[in-house]
């Protein structure tokens, strides 16, 4: 490992140097967590928002951004936090954090303790550091001029090589996370300097973004602003959304230009409704979004290397978002539900009923079922109160797990032929217990479809995509596959077929606006190759 090429930076060519090796940071990478997984776990939620107009604003700052957590909720369930700013003190923020559901964390009590006329928050899953009270988000630093509190869905591909850089400049960090790690890179001073000592947050943050190619979607606050970040490929979500005043209608068109009350960004639009906001538009990838109570402005768009791609998380779409978010000016639903169309265009089969695996599979399933004429019906209910990762140590005990999460609706399944779609198939402990609960009530036969591609590469920008050895893909064919878990088929959507679907309703076709990134279906990383190595700790 010592004589690993320096990996820092992207170099000359735009290449990402991707930190993949277990180094300092990769050792504490998914500490505490030796529990059994189904799917891939998700990633994190952020979440501002800001009054207009006057200060302290009329708005409920902290009441809104809880409502916003909840909606992102189920992009971590792992721990949460909120920090708010009166506007008046740069050395005193409102911090609130803790560990486990939004809903748990954020009483009464703790929603009045954050006073403010502006506030982020976040909603963890961790890739970086342990899921522990110390690693919890937003991190607030105080600085030579105000604090500072940032909030980072994302990893940082680089995350050894910036660790060194910052540390180099006599800066200490307390913890092992790659979101800290963000927060204390932006406190850096620009090499082009700084006018009368005063910060240039911007040219900080560009600075910080010439450093960090790759992963992140970040929100930004100080006393009285808020800046809105996305990297330059586009990676992670993040959507801008309008407080409208009371009363008037949310619906229809929105324009930057339209009267606001506040301002809010968010992972995703899914809660915009819910906290009276309107849908306005997609944080550009590269872009710095400014939002002060005066209301909001693009600072600028930091390019990529040239012959880069766009590369938003096609999982997204797949598994990742709710499916009432909008992402590339088309609803997850109207995605999901023409991947299941492919899905059926690809690989038809003759059968009675069409059913989903929920909650995922539930739109490609209706896809499917239009596609090929045959009637959709519910065949599993979930139980709603079994978690999605399970501690078991043994197999037997696994599977039973997760049959105890489904139970079959007997009177669809018996003597029926069943196509059946689920999202997708990661390590395979779903669908076979599955298989079986549905031939015990009596299905004739059990055919499963599958909306997306094979898994078969590690994800090194915030997704918890296992080792190649723990995706199942690896391991069998398709056909292999189905006779494993019990199916009478088995076929997956094809990489073409998931692009297509994604694309076709996408107005631009312009390859420089448009670009996803595929690496885990493919193994062709965004930034470029990333350095090899077995000891992939995920
Ligand atoms: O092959 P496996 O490793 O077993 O994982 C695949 C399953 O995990 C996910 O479901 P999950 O229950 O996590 O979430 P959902 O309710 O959103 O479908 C995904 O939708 C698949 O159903
Ligand atoms: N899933 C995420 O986006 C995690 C953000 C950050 N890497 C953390 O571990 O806290
Ligand atoms: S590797 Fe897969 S999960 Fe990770 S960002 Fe790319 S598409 Fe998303
Ligand atoms: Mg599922």
């Amino acid at each position: 490992m010592e004589n690993q090429p320096a990996r820092n930076l992207p170099t000359t060519t735009g290449q990402v140097q991707y930190d993949v090796k277990e180094g300092t940071v990769g050792h504490f990478k998914r500490k505490n967590r030796g529990e059994i997984q189904s799917g891939l776990t998700h990633e994190c939620g952020v979440f501002g928002a800001i009054g207009t107009g006057e200060w302290p604003t009329h708005l409920e700052i902290s009441q809104i951004i809880t409502w916003g957590l909840v909606a992102l909720q189920h992009r971590g369930q792992e721990s949460a936090g909120i920090v708010t700013s009166e506007g008046t003190c740069s050395k005193h923020f409102n911090v609130v954090k803790g560990m486990g559901m939004v809903s748990n964390i954020f009483t009464d009590e703790s929603i009045r303790k954050l006073r403010g006329s502006i506030g982020i928050g976040h909603t963890r899953y961790s890739t970086s550091a342990a899921s522990e009270e110390v690693n919890c988000q937003p991190f607030v630093v105080h600085t030579a001029h105000g604090a500072l509190a940032v909030a980072h869905n994302g990893e940082l591909v680089n995350c050894d090589s910036l660790r060194r850089q910052v540390l180099e400049h006599g800066v200490g960090l307390s913890t092992h996370s790659d979101s800290e790690l963000i927060t204390q890179a932006l406190c850096l001073n620009p090499p082009e300097g700084e006018p009368m000592g005063e910060p240039d947050w911007p040219a900080r943050i560009r600075h910080f973004m010439q450093l960090a190619p790759l992963s992140y979607s970040l929100v930004i606050m100080l006393k009285k602003k808020i800046y809105a970040i996305r990297d330059p490929y586009g990676n992670r979500p993040l959507c801008l959304g309008k407080i409208l005043p009371f009363n008037e209608p949310l619906s229809g068109d929105c324009d930057e230009n339209r009267e606001a009350d506040g301002w809010v960004v968010s992972s995703e639009s899914c809660g915009f409704l819910s906290i009276g906001a309107q849908y306005v538009r997609e944080v550009y990838p590269g872009e710095i979004i400014e939002l002060t109570r005066h209301g909001i402005r693009t600072i600028d768009i930091v390019q990529r290397p040239e012959n880069k791609s766009q590369a938003f998380c096609i999982f997204e779409y797949v598994y990742f978002a709710r499916a009432d978010s909008i992402f590339e000016g088309q609803m997850v639903y109207a995605v999901r539900l023409q991947c299941g169309k492919q899905l059926a265009i690809e690989h038809p089969v003759e059968a009675d009923v069409v059913s989903a695996v929920p909650e995922s599979g539930n739109a490609s399933a209706h896809g499917f079922s239009r596609q090929s004429g045959i009637s959709f019906a519910e065949v599993l209910c979930k139980n709603r109160y079994v978690g999605r990762s399970f501690i078991q140590p043994s197999n037997r005990l696994r599977q039973l797990l997760v049959a105890k999460k489904f139970g079959a609706i007997s009177g669809m399944v018996k003597g029926k032929r069943i196509l059946l779609v689920d999202d997708s198939i990661v390590r395979g402990n779903t669908i076979g217990p599955i298989i079986k609960l549905l031939r015990n009530a009596g299905a004739t036969e059990v055919h499963i479809r599958v909306a997306s591609p094979p898994l078969h590469y590690p994800c090194y920008m915030g997704i918890n995509i296992p080792t190649r050895e723990e995706l199942i893909a690896n391991k069998l064919n398709p056909k292999d596959l189905a006779k494993y878990v019990g199916a009478d088929s088995l076929e997956y959507l094809s990489i073409q077929g998931l692009i297509k679907a994604v694309r076709s309703d996408i107005k631009t076709k312009s390859t420089a606006k448009v670009g996803h990134c595929t690496a885990c279906l493919t193994g062709v990383y965004p930034g470029g190759e990333p350095i090899k190595n077995n000891d992939l700790d995920w």
